[in-house]
């Protein structure tokens, strides 16, 4: 009958509007917020502006404009929005929080009244009433709002491939609609952002797409920084100074009003403390002051996390005392990925005398590039916005995926003490994809965590299923017994992974950018669900001498599945590696044991299995994780200076002895450079033998060892300058002969 889908249409829409409803909440938490809860008014389709001369050139009326289209200056209903200041707004004056950003919004039967204690604060408020026009009636509201941290969002400060055009163009409405006023541009792998063009202008075309962001930014309401990473082979003489002001000014002239210098991860001159002062006092004093419409220089120290400073070596207190007074100063925290308490801010803000600008890393994955970071945001002090000038988010390359971190990063920021982690990781996600929420929270909640990396930062995951998990793991291992209650728990969240992959990879333009992203990793979870499966059939096998083999089988199968990954993810793609991926594997291998005991069989009960151990007593590079992949080995590398002190070493075994072709090792320094290191071999970790080290090519930073043919247990590189070298540790690659 053709009126059906008509009416199953309108009950859906009812439905989605009513569970809009109940799930409603204003983003980011308000401070004051109250809604008289009997009575609520239809949206007017018409209103007459009553606007105060300050919003003239504003982004505020644009948007109110664009969410209520229909101005009359005959209409009943009246809005009136203005800046403290405005007469349009002066009745409300005193409703106005006293705060910078701060606004008033109240929502009556005849009028709405929005008033700013700034454009900023006005244009907040218009985006609080937008969230109100989504319901289907407006509520009789009165919002008193404002930011506890007064900067607020996003530095682009990874490596890996940068932002495209269309990412940042998505993520600066983001950025408006969720109160952030910050987006520093500093992505490491821009040659015009860092070494070696840093010096240069942009050509023209991408100056031009910067321009088309700086606009962007300006609708949001948002400070664009333009960040230079200049470091690493700064010389400290006037030409480069001048030729970083001309930088600056041609950034200005495409509208650029926020600059930051960037000292992270260099080495050599361009660390001395008393040089980057001058430097940057020389650019406040004459440029950031002179130009008067530029916000206060923000710089990122070389010493920019507490594991890294020695605070009697005078760094960060040469800082402190020299640098002007409004230029801000960046922080990373108690180490390079760390949570920010208040301790943290106790340790670093009377050193460097004035307020840290936290560099949060987070979501930003470039030294896990096989793990999405899909979890809550969590960790951080509820009670520390008053130790903090800002607080800015370093994300993943993945633009999308990083929003769920990034929605919760501003609720954070704006409202501290009411911040609920699990509550707003929630609502990112149903902010990002509404019609597939539930099927992307699983997804999320089980690809949270980092795994092992060099810094030792880990996530949850997997919180929910997490006792279903080791209940059916220790009753299998111990007693030999299946847990049917957690059994049915962990097959039922196995069919749900299957699912929502499915859904999440069908599911058209809800996100397309997202799922884009997202793809390889959904895969893989798909793979992790029919593995989980397969391993949970085959509990039950152990004693069928026939049945247990096509389950064993598949399970193998899968497994070579889930390490053949996307050839354009060489560091692999890694899902449910926290929680499911441990507990499947440790099932897998007991299911196995299990059978070739009662059977005498020697059916391959090793799950996962990497040939390769690191030890190593250079702290930045003792966590840092093996891969191996077919006939290739290595140790992932890192993006930070390695502080390798003399007599340190990095040591690599293998399970027995293997027959290498090549190896390859690259700590981004020159031949002279290599002579501080001596590469070593040995068959029985007893008698070591030397292995030359010459350049791949001419002028590369590569090496390469003669190792071929060579059947090794052991591999150790050993700095035997006698003094500490400071390198990078970008590659160490071993291939075995066939
Ligand atoms: C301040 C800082 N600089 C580096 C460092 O933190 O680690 C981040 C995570 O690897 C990296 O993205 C960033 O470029």
């Amino acid at each position: 009958m053709k009126r059906k889908p008509l009416l199953l249409g309108i009950i859906s829409l009812l439905a989605t509007a009513t569970i809009h409803a109940q799930e409603f909440r204003l983003q980011p938490t308000p401070q004051n917020y109250t809604v008289q809860q009997d009575d609520s008014i239809s949206i007017p389709r018409q209103y007459r502006l009553m606007a105060g001369n300050s919003l003239n050139n504003g982004t505020a009326l644009p948007l109110l404009r664009s969410l209520m289209p229909e101005e009359a200056p005959d209409a009943a209903f009246r809005i009136y929005i203005g800046t403290k200041g405005d007469k349009v707004v002066s009745s409300y004056r005193k409703r106005i929080p006293q705060k910078s950003e701060g606004y008033f919004l109240k929502i009556e039967k005849d009028r709405i009244i929005i008033a700013g204690a700034d454009e900023r604060g006005t244009y907040y408020g218009v985006q609080t009433l937008a969230q109100l026009l989504t319901l289907d009636k407006l509520p009789l509201a009165e919002v008193a709002d404002y930011p506890d941290v007064p900067y607020r969002g996003v530095v682009e400060g990874f490596y890996g491939t940068p932002w495209s055009q269309e990412d940042r163009i998505r993520q600066l409405d983001f950025y408006g609609r969720n109160k952030m006023n910050v987006y520093l541009y500093g992505p490491k792998d821009d040659p015009y952002h860092s070494t070696p063009h840093w010096r240069k202008p942009y050509p023209a075309q991408e100056a031009e797409r910067l321009k088309q962001l700086v606009d962007r930014a300006r609708d949001n309401n948002v400070i664009f920084y333009w960040a230079i990473h200049p470091g690493q082979d700064i010389r400290w003489n006037e030409e480069d100074r001048e030729l970083l002001l001309q930088k600056f000014e041609s950034m200005y002239q495409l509208g650029v009003r926020g600059f930051a210098v960037f000292f992270d991860d260099i080495s050599g001159e361009g660390t001395k403390a008393d040089k980057q002062a001058e430097l940057l006092n020389y650019i406040d004093n004459h440029f950031v002051q002179v130009k008067k419409d530029v916000a206060p220089l923000v710089m990122c120290p070389t010493e920019y996390n507490k594991s890294w400073t020695k605070v009697e070596g005078g760094y960060l207190t040469t800082l402190g005392e020299k640098l002007n007074k409004d230029i801000q100063i960046m922080w990373t925290g108690n180490r390079v990925i760390a949570t920010i308490d208040r301790p943290t801010l106790d340790f670093i803000n009377p050193l460097i005398k004035r307020k840290a600008y936290i560099w949060w890393n987070f979501p930003v994955s470039d030294y896990v590039r096989d793990h999405l970071l899909m979890g809550p945001v969590y960790g951080n002090g509820l009670d520390i916005e008053d130790g903090m000038s800002a607080f800015v988010s370093n994300p993943m390359e993945h633009a999308e995926a990083s929003k769920i971190s990034l929605y919760s990063v501003a609720d954070y920021t704006w409202n501290m003490e009411k911040f609920d982690s699990d509550t707003s990781w929630r609502h990112a996600i149903k902010d990002l994809m509404p019609l597939h929420a539930e099927y992307l929270e699983t997804f999320a909640a089980h690809n949270s965590d980092l795994g092992k990396n060099g810094h030792g930062f880990r996530r949850e995951e997997s919180i929910r299923l997490q006792p279903a998990l080791s209940a059916l793991l220790k009753s299998y291992l111990e007693k030999g017994e299946i847990d049917e209650t957690a059994y049915n728990q962990v097959d039922e969240e196995c069919r749900k992974i299957i699912l929502s992959a499915d859904m999440l990879l069908a599911s058209g333009n809800e996100n397309r950018p997202l799922i884009d992203e997202i793809r390889p990793w959904l895969t893989q979870f798909k793979l992790v669900g029919e593995y989980g499966k397969t391993v949970l059939e085959m509990m039950r096998l152990p004693q069928q001498e026939k049945a247990f083999l096509p389950g064993h089988a598949h399970a193998q199968a899968l497994q070579t599945l889930m390490t053949d990954n996307d050839a354009r993810y060489p560091q692999g793609v890694k899902s449910g590696s926290g929680q499911l991926m441990p507990t499947f594997d440790a099932l897998f291998e007991a299911s196995t044991k299990q059978y070739n005991q009662r059977f005498h069989t020697a059916l391959n009960a090793r799950a996962v299995y990497s040939p390769y151990t690191l030890e190593s007593n250079v702290q930045q590079l003792a966590l840092l994780p093996t891969q191996q992949k077919g006939k290739e080995g290595s140790i992932a590398p890192s993006n930070e200076v390695i502080l390798w002190q003399a007599g340190g070493s990095l040591t690599l075994s293998m399970d027995r002895p293997r027959v290498l072709a090549t190896l390859r090792i690259d700590l981004g320094t020159k031949e002279e450079g290599y002579t501080h290191f001596r590469l070593e071999t040995s068959l029985d970790g007893k008698t070591w033998r030397n292995a030359n080290l010459q350049s791949v090519w001419k002028g590369y930073t590569m090496q390469k060892a003669d190792v071929e043919g060579q059947k090794v247990l052991k591999i150790r590189l050993t700095n035997t300058s006698g003094s500490e070298q400071k390198v990078y540790f970008k590659a160490f690659r071993l291939t075995e002969q066939e």
